[in-house]
């Protein structure tokens, strides 16, 4: 049956690590892996980071650059000339690629969202391999990605992808960053969003030296690819071919199993497209109902209200230690419900002078996160 494989590389694992040069064969050999799914009759999309790290290579910058629009111009340079090399190797093994560049803009409007998927399915339909990174050039701070690990799972969730690749320089995931703790525990399967909380994985602050998220993006991602139906593995990206062997059955890597039933697809741009405006702080009582019970928010559960957001915005439902459990559309402004939060739902019309909705959130516009 053929299967749609969302496969991200890092640069840890796109350039050698001592020069910052790129890692030629290890390119070349996810190439004719890619080739080789393809000729199966695989859909595959490939997101490359590396844009940043190339044209540092490039200018012969000997650090990544914290200097935003510095960044933003060496990934200018960087971005040409890895299409460029993609271009080459993949033209050699007479297979098509495209450049998608995306912005986290992309992904917020729904009309916009619907045509990043359309785009997608007609390269996939075509035969095409799609080569995504963030359009790191344009994107702003507020509406960024950050990493390719999110873009990865957001690209996988939105294509329905069975598989999401994480190739990294490590060869999976431990208890803890095995650079610094040499004695950290390897972890091979982790079956739900559940066991992962119980880990309680140690990633340290940061990646590598060119790597931008380290472990917590990939643990993070993995979280939003397995909650859209998609099995996700982290593995080592010297060894592209694993890929094959994988999918095939060997247990390479760590394997983070999809959850039995996805979230809708509708539930998850809610979840993960959209960028929250603010934040509601729920008592006891509105988390169980919303959790637990799968009810929609009402006024009277909610003890305060941040941040200022119109109706039918994003926001995010947190407990009283600011911990996020769901996100949701709102019925109403953030200055109305600075008015009625708190509040018993027939008293609305009278404290605002009109007649709202009755629910704050609607349970088909609330997701658990
Ligand atoms: N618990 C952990 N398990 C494995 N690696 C970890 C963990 N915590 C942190 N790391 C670090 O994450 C690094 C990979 O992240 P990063 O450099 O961002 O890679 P990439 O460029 O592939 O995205 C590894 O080199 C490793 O040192
Ligand atoms: N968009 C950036 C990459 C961001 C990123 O997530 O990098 P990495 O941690 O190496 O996967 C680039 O192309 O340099």
């Amino acid at each position: 049956m053929p299967l749609t494989i969302v496969v991200k590389i890092g640069t840890s694992s796109l350039t050698q690590p001592e020069t910052g040069q790129l890692a030629l064969s290890t390119i070349a050999t996810l190439a004719e892996t890619l080739c080789h799914l393809r000729h199966q009759g695989h859909r595959v999309i490939l997101v490359s980071s590396g844009a940043v790290g190339v044209g540092c290579a490039r200018l012969g910058l000997t650090e990544r650059p914290k200097a935003i629009a510095l960044k933003q111009a060496v990934a200018a340079v960087g971005q040409g000339r890895l299409i460029r090399i993609y271009d080459d190797l993949f033209t050699t093994l007479q297979q098509a690629i495209a450049q998608v560049l995306l912005t986290r803009s992309d992904l917020v409007q729904r009309s916009r969202y619907l045509n990043a998927y359309n785009t997608f399915q007609e390269l996939l339909g075509l035969g095409v391999i799609p080569i995504v990174n963030e359009n790191d050039t344009v994107a702003i701070d507020e509406l960024k990605f950050g990493d390719n690990d999110t873009l990865s799972a957001l690209v996988a969730s939105l294509v329905e992808a069975d598989w999401l690749f994480l190739l990294t320089d490590v060869d999976k995931l431990y208890s803890a960053d095995p650079r610094s703790v040499p004695d950290a525990r390897p972890i091979s399967l982790v079956s739900s969003i559940k066991e992962l909380a119980q880990l309680q994985i140690q990633t340290g602050s940061q990646g590598s030296q060119w790597g931008t998220g380290g472990m917590v993006t990939k643990i993070s991602a993995a979280r939003i690819a397995i909650a859209a139906g998609v099995r996700t593995v982290i593995t080592q990206g010297r060894f592209p071919r694993n890929i094959e062997k994988i999918i095939q059955g060997e247990l390479i890597g760590t394997h983070f199993e999809p959850q039995p039933e996805p979230t809708s697809a509708r539930k998850r741009w809610i979840a993960y497209g959209l960028v929250p405006a603010g934040k509601l702080y729920l008592d006891e009582g509105a988390i169980a109902a919303v959790s637990l019970a799968g009810k929609s928010l009402l006024a009277a559960g909610i003890k305060l209200v941040e941040g200022e957001f119109d109706t039918q915005d994003a926001v995010q439902l947190c407990d009283t230690n600011g911990n996020e459990i769901a996100r949701g559309l709102v019925n109403y402004n953030s200055n109305e419900l600075q008015k009625i939060c708190g509040r018993h739902s027939r008293e609305i019309s009278t404290i605002l002078g009109y007649a709202g909705a009755e629910t704050v959130i609607h349970r088909d516009n609330l997701v658990l996160t």
